[in-house]
């Protein structure tokens, strides 16, 4: 069975965060291995705290995993803080050393799509360590303006948070350049760029190119949003279980 290493914060209305990407990578038929960064308190609209879980505990835990388990990408969304930050890139590090092609997927969210903290201290610093070690990073238009220039040997800019008619997503890898428009779907959603950030890296992890992973994780993106419902006012909830798209 292909497994992702997950390291992401728990976002207690199921949406975003560990959740989401345990219900994507299953659906893209690969194992979760779930590290919580952080704990948050939110719903399924706004951000109102932000715990992280301390960064010792947090290499343990997936050092125990790495020492016993295969695995074929990993996929980063938020560190916390700065600490869980380095301790997540030396992590990656020591995996590289045994598996030097290995994927890594990096969510970089500065805040949430109503601009709340998702972060303890300055959210750009704690990105720092963990741009220096993804192989795809995933911004949204906001994220890679205030991002600038990335190092990164792939970027994929998705324009869900744009206007228009379609929603306009770039990659840009070593030597290849593509663009894909989805129809824009009406609402908001809760946890779309987990969803999308998650099933790419479950489709590297499962072998797949980056040109199909992007293509197909993004396909099932658009029709988890497409079959979303909602829990309550607001933003609604990606519909990630495969049974019911
Ligand atoms: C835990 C967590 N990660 C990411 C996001 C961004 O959607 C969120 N709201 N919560």
């Amino acid at each position: 069975m292909p497994v992702v290493l997950v390291f992401a914060g728990l976002d207690p209305s199921g949406g975003a965060g560990i959740a989401a990407d345990l219900a994507a990578i299953a659906a893209q038929g690969a194992h979760a291995l779930p590290v919580v960064t952080a704990l948050t308190v939110q719903d399924h609209n706004r951000v109102y705290d932000v715990v992280p879980v301390d960064s010792s505990l947090l290499a343990r835990q997936a050092q125990a995993l790495i020492d016993s388990v295969q695995i074929g990408a990993v996929k980063l969304g938020i560190p916390g803080n700065r600490a869980n930050a380095e301790a997540i890139a030396a992590l990656v590090d020591q995996l590289r050393r045994r598996d030097p092609a290995l994927p890594v997927v990096l969510d970089p969210v500065l805040a949430s799509g109503h601009g709340d903290a998702l972060s303890r201290g300055d959210a750009l610093a704690a990105l720092a360590p963990l741009l220096a070690v993804a192989t795809l990073v995933v911004p949204n238009l906001r994220e890679a303006q205030e991002l600038g220039p990335l190092a990164c040997p792939h970027v994929l800019v998705t324009g869900g948070h744009g206007d228009g008619p379609e929603v306009v997503n770039r990659w840009r890898g070593d030597n290849q350049e593509q663009e894909w428009r989805w129809p824009r779907l009406a609402g908001e959603f809760h946890g779309s760029g987990c969803t999308l950030a998650a099933a790419i890296a479950a489709r590297l992890a499962l072998g797949e190119s980056m040109a199909d992973a992007l293509e197909r994780a993004q396909s099932y993106t658009h029709q988890s949003l497409a079959q979303s419902f909602a829990i309550g006012a607001g933003q609604r909830i990606p519909q990630r279980l495969p049974s019911l798209l």
